[in-house]
């Protein structure tokens, strides 16, 4: 049984997906990375994929006229393998309502803070330099308002007194590995439900 079919996009190291991985391969997510699209063909994400033998693509936004016929492209090798879920895992490109509305799948994110305290890019300097005294990571359904779709969970961190940037984005990322796999584990089980742009939790 190899569970949730899932598609995922990533646009650099792609730690997050590798997380995602780690937890199958360990047998405590039913789920199969059916393919890793990036936009970035030097992208780390994608050697990671090759090395686990799961297939991978890259699409360069220069090779579309706009982005929406980038979206499109994307969409089209989506649609080409078992798709129940689309995770994006540090993808850094907005997602057009062309590729929201015909996404085959519900699309989810993770994001470096507490929602919706610190969207778009830059997330742990955001907080860094606000002062708060914690943030964290969120993971939400995707939707055409950036980083404003239904939230499905959250994690507190800490920020330490004498963090910059990369010590709070360190101590978030942590906490974004475990975070993902125990939502998309929940997708996989049912106890997490997601019908249109809602979401229901199931005790
Ligand atoms: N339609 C949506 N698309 C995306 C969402 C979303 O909620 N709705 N989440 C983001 C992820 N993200 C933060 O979590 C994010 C990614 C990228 C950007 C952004 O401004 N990208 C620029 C390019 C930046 C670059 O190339 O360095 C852009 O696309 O023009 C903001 C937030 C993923 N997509
Ligand atoms: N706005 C989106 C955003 O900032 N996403 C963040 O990019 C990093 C990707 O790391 P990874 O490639 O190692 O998973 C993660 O921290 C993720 O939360």
């Amino acid at each position: 049984m190899s569970g949730l079919n899932l598609v995922v996009l990533a646009s650099g190291r792609g730690s997050n997906f590798k997380a995602i991985q780690d937890h199958i391969d360990r047998g405590d997510l039913a789920a199969k990375i059916q393919l890793v699209l990036s936009d970035h063909a030097d992208a780390p994400a994608l050697d990671l994929a090759q090395a686990a033998g799961i297939p991978q693509a890259a699409l360069a936004a220069a090779d579309y006229p706009d982005r929406v016929r980038f979206d499109l492209a994307l969409l089209e090798k989506i649609k080409a393998v078992p798709c129940d879920l689309i995770v994006l895992a540090g993808y850094m490109r907005v997602l057009s309502q062309v590729f929201i509305k015909e996404a085959p799948a519900p699309i989810i994110n993770i994001h470096p803070s507490l929602l919706p305290a610190f969207p778009g890019l830059h997330a742990q300097r955001q907080a860094v330099d606000y002062g708060v005294k914690v943030s964290g990571c969120t993971v939400h359904l995707v939707n055409d308002i950036l980083d404003g779709g239904a939230i499905i969970a959250q994690r507190v961190v800490p920020v330490l007194p004498g963090d910059d940037e990369d010590r709070l984005a360190a101590r978030i990322l942590a906490e974004e590995h475990r975070l993902y796999s125990e939502v998309i584990g929940k997708i996989a089980n049912g106890q997490i439900k997601i019908k249109d742009q809602s979401v229901t939790i199931l005790d």
